[in-house]
This record gives structure tokens, sequence and C-alpha cells, in this order.
């Protein structure tokens, strides 16, 4: 396995973006409980950096966990926006409700439990689409919501780097998976993509027109 950033740039990195709100806390904290891997406060904070430059009006996430990665897009797009997410697991859908009812942000989101390969085929017209499923199911999520995005859209996808396994050229369904949706995303000449090896890498592409 190859570190992606060093560990005290990490330390370092987290020293600047404390957290006081206690909902983010909360979530952070039953992340480290459960081992659940949820993408960390510094992407966190990318997704809502993108999230308020893009200004979308729909957000269609796949693969929410418990909802931090929908917190940080909830917390960022506008009143009029809509953030969907899906997750196959209840329990963590139902942890999310509570948690966006009680911070008021619910009437943002739309709950889906269930496939999040078959819920995405659900909407059209998607200003920023988040790829956080499965690992040997990227390529094929991207197939299926490509012609689902808006113009100008943003496509967010976590774990692009897969703990360096790419680079080390690693023969697993999961590493296979991200490697292929790398190859796919950066060989289409309608988008332009890079990856930011923050964390556990983050692909972003733009979809031209
Ligand atoms: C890495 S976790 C997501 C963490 C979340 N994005 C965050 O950062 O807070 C992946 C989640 O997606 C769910 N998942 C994976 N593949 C899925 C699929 N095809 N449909 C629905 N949920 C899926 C898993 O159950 C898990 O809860």
């Amino acid at each position: 396995m190859i570190a992606i950033t060093d560990p005290r740039i990490e330390e370092y990195l987290m020293r600047l973006a404390p957290e006081e709100d206690p909902y983010v806390q909360e979530m952070e904290q039953l992340a480290r409980e459960r081992r659940f891997p949820i993408v960390d406060r510094l992407v966190g904070r990318l997704l809502y950096l993108l999230t308020r430059l893009r200004q979308p009006q729909l957000v269609v996430e796949l693969g929410s966990g418990f909802g931090y990665s929908t917190w940080w897009f909830a917390r960022a797009i506008s009143i009029t926006g809509k953030v969907v997410m899906t997750d196959h697991d209840q329990e963590n859908i139902d942890y999310a409700r509570r948690i966006f009812q009680e911070t008021g942000l619910a009437d943002r989101i739309e709950f889906r439990v269930g496939n999040a390969l078959t819920i995405g085929r659900d909407y059209d017209n998607i200003d920023l689409l988040f790829i956080d499923v499965d690992k040997q199911d990227y390529r094929q999520a991207a197939e299926i919501m490509l012609p689902r995005l808006a113009k100008n859209a943003l496509i967010i996808a976590d774990n692009a780097l897969w703990y360096g396994r790419v680079a080390e050229g690693n023969d697993d369904p999961e590493t296979r998976g991200i490697a292929e949706f790398n190859r796919f995303m950066f060989a289409r000449r309608d988008f332009f993509t890079t990856i930011l090896p923050l964390r556990d890498g983050v692909l972003l592409s733009y979809k031209y027109g």
C-alpha cells in the first residue's frame, strides 16, 4: 500500500480545519466507532466548496452511508436545490433522516433506500454527481449516469487512488474497478478530468456543454 499523503501532512491539514458543529462531530465519532468509511473532513470541505462554486439545483449521491458526505452537500446547496441520498442500508438512511430533521436540512434531501445504480436512473439534469459506491461498480455507475447529467455538470468520485493500489497495479476487483473508471473518465473528450491526491484521491470531472 502506498501512502498518498504523508501522515504528518494529513495531521497538519486536520489541525487547520477544526469542526465545531456537533452533528459533524457526532458523525465523525460514529464513523470512528464503527470503522465506517466516510470521506472525512477535508474531502467534506472540498464537497462543500465545489457545491458553492457550481451552485447545483440537483445533486445525486451514489453511496451516501449514514449521510456524512450528504451533510456537506446539503449545507452548501441553495434552498431551492435538492440532494438525493442513496444507500442500500435502511438503518443508514434512518440515521441520516434523524440528523437532517434535527438540523433543519431535511427539506433539501430525498432519502432513497436501495441500489444506487437503479435509483440513479430516476433522475435527469443532474448538476453534480457524487460516486462513492462499491469500487467495482464505478465504471458501470458512470455509464448509467453520464447521459443523465445536465450541461456543465460536475462529477466527483471518492477513492480514485484506492489506497495507492491503482498505482501498484493490483489485480483485485475493486482496484480494477477504480482503474477502469479512471481510464474511462480521462479518455472522454467531452469531459475534462483530474484527480486530487487528497486523502484517498478525489476524481473531478467537468462536462463540456
Ligand atoms: C464509502 S461508504 C459511503 C460514505 C459516504 N459517502 C460518506 O462519505 O459519508 C459507501 C456506502 O455506500 C453503500 N453502497 C455501496 N454500493 C451501493 C449501491 N450499489 N447501492 C446503494 N448503496 C451502496 C454502502 O452500503 C455504504 O454505506
